[in-house]
């Protein structure tokens, strides 16, 4: 599902953010990615929904070539890869509903389906009730609930989640986790950077630990215990 061979990636400043790094991930599977601030995990990340191009090495995410593929192409790679941000990234002018329709727009959907996807994810992360609010009006917890309702909105293969929890509580975290574990129980490949050990260790998933730029431990499920 998601590959990435010998990938390394230096950025304009001549930082290596990532060193000869190899990875499978499978489709389906929730994967932790863990490790120190500075470590290269969310350049890892973004090098799966093409923020950003691999200076070596190649990535590869379903049927895309990331190296390769024509930038026309790319609304298609993001209709198969959703993100949330810890800051949940929403618009401020636009409602909850606007701000899920909107992502769906972007790949010309007719009003009706729109409308009726919108429904769905709203019932989902419940907030069919706060379809009209503005982000402003709404909680942490709820923000990032709109947040994740727009990712999976045009049903991805993968959710790309940073720090998903960074800026919430831990019962509101705790909410969330189970949206996210619904989202995977469904087949959406989960990659998840994260600082939050309770989660890590509640909610067993694959570990991988990035450490300057490489994977330091790739362990499955359970097989892990996070301590930072
Ligand atoms: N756009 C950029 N331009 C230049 N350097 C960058 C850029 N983004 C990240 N870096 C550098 O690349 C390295 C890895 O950063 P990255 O954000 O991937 O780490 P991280 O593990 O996600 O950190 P954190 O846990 O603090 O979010 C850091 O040294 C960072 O300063």
């Amino acid at each position: 599902m998601i590959e990435m061979k010998n990938v390394s990636k230096v950025y304009g400043n001549g930082i290596t953010a990532i060193h000869d790094l190899s990875v499978q991930i499978e489709q389906g599977e929730f994967v932790y990615v863990v490790g120190p601030s500075g470590a290269g995990k969310s350049t890892f990340m973004r090098l799966m929904y093409r923020e950003v191009l691999p200076t070596k090495g190649t990535v590869s995410v379903g049927d895309f070539d990331i190296n390769e593929m024509k930038e026309k192409n790319v609304p298609f790679l993001r209709r198969q890869v959703g993100v949330v941000f810890q800051d949940f990234k929403l618009l401020p002018t636009l409602t909850v509903f606007e701000n899920i329709a909107y992502a769906m727009e972007v790949l010309e959907k007719s009003t009706r389906q729109i409308e009726a996807r919108v429904e769905e994810v709203l019932k989902l992360v419940k907030l069919e009730h706060k379809t009209d609010m503005y982000p402003n009006e709404l909680s942490g917890g709820e923000q990032q609930r709109v947040a994740i309702a727009r990712a999976i909105a045009n049903m991805p293969r993968v959710l790309v989640a940073d720090e998903p929890t960074g800026n919430l509580d831990p019962d509101t975290s705790a909410g969330i986790m189970k949206i996210l574990e619904t989202i995977n129980a469904q087949g959406t490949t989960i990659i998840m950077a994260t600082h939050n050990s309770e989660i890590v260790n509640k909610y067993k998933h694959r570990v991988i630990v990035i450490d300057d730029g490489r994977i330091t431990r790739d362990e499955e499920k359970g097989g892990y215990t996070y301590e930072n």
